[in-house]
């Protein structure tokens, strides 16, 4: 995702004098559920399984980590109704998302009526007719997105692939490497992510970058670090091992190479974040096209630079690659603060990846060095702000 598609605040995709009646009707609701947002997230749930049960078993068991994904994802959806430029392809990845799930076309109808039930509820100052049918018809145009999108991609690709880890290198005492073969192909682009499940949390997801570009034995690599009451994250540092299975959803995310320009990659990895950096550098490595890459690569601590030998391998292979480790405890600085003294960079396209936190502050560097909005790639900082990955 780039920087401008402003989907993690909502702002700026219109301005508000372009909005159609329905998105007005829209944003009041949202405006006035704002102050309760949690309590209608949990409403909407508990409407949903005691209306349909036979829905909850698509949901994790522990519904605090699971948070209100699927909820917001479609409140943000109908935020934006008025830019179908944006909205599609979101709700077309969102709809392909759902397959792993199990999701169907016949839930989508169970979900409208509980979204709209838990809406009224909570916005009733403002809740009529009007926005009532504004509301529907949002989500009649949202969910058919998604249902379309889903049946399009039932006939080209699973709906998730089982994969086998068949290495585990635990760098430190919460960073491991985990390598996977999955049981059938899986294409996907350098510096995209997937979603991984363990057989220990069902139905819990996270999302993790490709360490590598696609390689010739189809295996993938994920970096993962066991954060603080990460269930998941904590179960592939800690517990898998060799032959354990896990299960993969589809590839996602923009934060890949353009092959048909020829400006340089300034990339920032800040902890894990560097493994779909190391990603981008096999995939220009792989084109053959000598384009100047200038990674820096932020840990807390020297420890912390779990990687930092594959990077210096890669720097020495590749006379158009430069590797500057940036280590916040001896610069005294965090990663996007070293930026400064280095560039120009107005011939170059910025990739960010890393904690959220280095994300923001990162494109604001970035910004601040020359680079345009439309040339900052990072990843949906929400997507990276799942409570537990
Ligand atoms: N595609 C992506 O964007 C990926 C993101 N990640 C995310 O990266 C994170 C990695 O976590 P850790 O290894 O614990 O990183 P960390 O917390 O140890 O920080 C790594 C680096 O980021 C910098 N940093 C951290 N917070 C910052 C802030 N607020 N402003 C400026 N710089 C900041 C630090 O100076 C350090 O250099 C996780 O949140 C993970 O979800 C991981 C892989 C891929």
């Amino acid at each position: 995702m780039s920087a401008d598609d402003g989907a993690s605040d909502g702002s700026g995709w219109f301005a508000p004098r372009d909005a159609s009646p329905d998105a007005v009707l829209v944003r009041r609701t949202m405006n006035e559920i704002a102050p309760v947002a949690d309590k209608v997230t949990s409403y909407f749930y508990a409407l949903l399984f005691v209306r349909h049960p036979e829905l909850r078993p698509l949901f994790p068991a522990a519904m605090d980590t699971q948070r209100d994904r699927l909820f917001r994802a479609l409140l943000t959806a109908a935020e934006h109704i008025d830019h179908p430029t944006v909205l599609v392809p979101y709700l077309k990845n969102l709809g392909q998302g759902h397959r792993k799930y199990g999701t169907r076309s016949e839930h989508y109808p169970a979900v409208g009526e509980c979204l709209i039930g838990a809406l009224s509820q909570y916005a009733d100052a403002v809740w009529d007719e009007r926005t009532e049918a504004a509301w529907i018809r949002a989500y009649t145009t949202i969910s058919q997105v998604m249902i379309d999108a889903a049946a399009v991609d039932e006939l080209r690709a699973p709906a998730w692939w089982h994969a086998e880890v068949v290495a585990h290198d635990l760098r430190t005492s919460d960073v491991a490497v985990v390598t996977v073969r999955p049981d059938q192909p899986y294409p996907f682009l350098a510096g995209q992510y997937t979603s991984v499940e363990t057989p220990w949390w069902p139905r819990v997801w996270r999302h993790y970058s490709f360490a590598s570009a696609p390689r010739p034995d189809g295996l993938l690599t994920f970096h993962v670090k066991a954060v603080p009451a990460g269930w998941v994250s904590h179960a592939l540092v800690h517990r898998a091992r060799p032959g354990d299975i896990i299960r993969l959803g589809p590839p996602t995310g923009s934060m890949t190479v353009d092959h048909t320009t020829s400006s340089g990659l300034l990339c920032l990895g800040g902890g894990t974040g560097i493994a779909p950096i190391k990603a981008l550098i096999e995939d220009i490595a792989e084109h053959g096209r000598r384009r100047p890459v200038e990674v820096f690569y932020g840990a807390r601590t020297d420890h912390d630079l779990y990687d930092i030998d594959t990077m210096l391998r890669l720097q020495r292979a590749h006379p158009w690659l430069a590797v500057r480790p940036v280590v916040e405890q001896q610069a005294q600085a965090q990663l996007p603060d070293a930026l400064r003294g280095y560039g120009p960079w107005n011939e170059y396209d910025a990739y960010l990846s890393g904690p959220p936190g280095m994300i923001r502050s990162g494109v604001h560097a970035v910004l601040a060095a020359g680079i345009p909005a439309e040339r900052i790639r990072h990843d949906a900082v929400e997507e990276l702000m799942a409570p537990t990955s």
